[in-house]
């Protein structure tokens, strides 16, 4: 055991660095053992200093740009949060020191990631963003390490764990979507603005982070397109589970050749998956991400995606990393060695899809939706109506075969121009891998 600790500063003790200081010191023995080297937090940062953890003789700072700026440590860990601000400010004045940087933002690295890694070349620091992408699930490493072999052509997965607790919590009980959210944020699952979560900004930034990992191009949220389940209503839940599907909040990301040039594209949607899909029992707060492989195949890696412990399970990876020189390019790749790659036009997909219309009850609506659906070659497959309510507003939810994107949408667009459709209609693609 050399006698010499790594050094580690804490900026931001809330849900995270409470955890992290917690693994810290309750495995202390262990990650020593294990490293060669005690992992020593030296000095720490918060708005308020926190009652109940572990601190004793850390300096503490209130103000985190003076912690990046002025205390002695090898390693900065960022947990304080947001693209940009304090957190990215102390970053930025960590790896100028050549300090390494350990951190959970997905925002600031699908946002700055290119120019911190670069910074970090040019100082010779190293970052860590395992808690990132998937809490407490190895994927970054994944990517970069275990998966190194393999042209990797695609990456999809439920990258949220608020969304996902609110999506099965409503399954599973009914409760309404108002009340699940305030849930997940009392667990400490959600961001300090949820409308990141829900409208599946942290899926997107997510996602654009393990596109840029799985096809070795700078990280860039400009490339993902965003939808988020403020839209998926309870009545939608339930259809799903009638049909025998789930709705999960996905982030997707595939490389193909089109027309000649490796295209990308990454979408971030809600989606009805089948219960034979590897998603269909991820629940709760639980996530879980497919890749697939040229030589490889398919790996699926599951577990808890927010929360104190398993987050602060990644970022003690990463610090562990550290400790023992397991280091390498930001990206696995140096900046320079990334490859911008164009973005797929979008409508070009096909897919099968759910489509909830809320129509009044009156003769000849079904011959105007079909002959809608008919003219743009859609094919139906199953069609559901309940009952009769003449002239009252009921919901008819369909699912039709595989078919181009463009031409389900102007479809649907069709449909929503007729009378007897009271509200535009939900359309949720059904996913098949
Ligand atoms: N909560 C999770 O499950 C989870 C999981 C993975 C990643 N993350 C990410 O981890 C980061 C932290 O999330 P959290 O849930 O622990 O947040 P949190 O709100 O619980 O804690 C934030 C901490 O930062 C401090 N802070 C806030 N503003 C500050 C400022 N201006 N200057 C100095 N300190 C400041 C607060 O005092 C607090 O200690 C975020 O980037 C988040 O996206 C969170
Ligand atoms: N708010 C995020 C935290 C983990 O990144 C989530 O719910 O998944
Ligand atoms: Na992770």
């Amino acid at each position: 055991m050399t006698s010499t600790p790594l050094k580690i500063a804490i900026a931001g003790l809330g849900t995270v660095g409470g955890g992290t200081v917690e693994l810290l010191t309750e495995q202390a023995d262990l990650l020593a053992g294990r490293a060669g080297r005690r992992l020593e937090i030296v000095a720490a940062s918060a708005l308020e200093r926190p009652a109940g953890l572990a601190l004793d003789g850390v300096q503490f700072f209130t103000d985190a740009r003076v912690l990046a700026r002025e205390a002695e440590y090898d390693v900065l860990v960022e947990l304080i949060g947001g693209a940009s601000g304090v957190a990215l400010d102390v970053v930025r004045a960590a790896l100028e020191r050549g300090k390494s940087v350990v951190t959970a933002n997905k925002a600031m690295i699908a946002h700055h990631g290119v120019e911190l890694a670069r910074l970090a070349e040019q100082t010779g620091a190293n970052i860590g963003f395992e808690a990132s992408v998937g809490g407490g699930i190895p994927i970054i490493k994944s990517l970069r390490e275990g998966l190194a072999g393999n042209r990797v052509t695609k990456v999809m997965g439920i990258l949220n764990g608020t969304c996902n607790f609110i999506l099965s919590t409503m399954q599973d009980t009914g409760r309404d979507f108002a009340d699940v959210l305030a849930e997940a944020q009392a667990l400490g699952y959600a961001e300090a603005d949820p409308t990141f979560d829900i409208d599946g900004i942290d899926t997107a930034h997510k996602l654009a982070i393990l596109a840029s990992l799985a096809f070795a191009m700078p990280v860039s949220i400009d490339a993902v397109t965003c939808e988020g389940i403020r839209h998926v209503s309870a009545l939608d839940i339930r259809y799903a589970q009638e049909l025998g599907y789930r709705i999960k909040l996905l982030g997707v990301a595939t490389i193909s050749d089109i027309n000649g040039e490796m295209a990308v594209e990454c979408r971030v949607y809600p989606a009805m998956v089948p219960l034979s899909f590897p998603l269909a029992h991820v629940g709760g707060p639980f996530n879980a991400i497919v890749t697939e492989g040229d030589f490889v195949g398919r790996t699926v890696l599951e577990g808890r995606g927010a929360g104190a412990r398993p987050t602060a399970s990644a970022v003690v990876a990463d610090l562990m990393d550290l400790a023992t020189g397991r280091v390498g390019p930001t990206f696995g790749v140096p900046v320079d060695r990334l490859e911008p790659r164009p973005t797929a036009p979008r409508g070009t997909g096909r897919s099968a899809w759910y489509i909830r219309l809320m129509v009044r009850d009156e003769p000849g609506v079904f011959a105007d939706i079909a002959a809608a659906l008919r003219d743009e070659k859609v094919s139906m497959e199953q069609i559901i109506q309940r009952g009769r309510a003449p002239n009252q507003t009921v919901p008819v939810v369909m699912t039709v075969h595989e078919t181009d994107e463009a031409a389900m949408l102007r479809a649907v667009a069709r449909i929503n121009g007729l009378s007897s459709v009271a509200e535009p209609p939900r359309l949720i693609r059904i996913e098949s891998l």
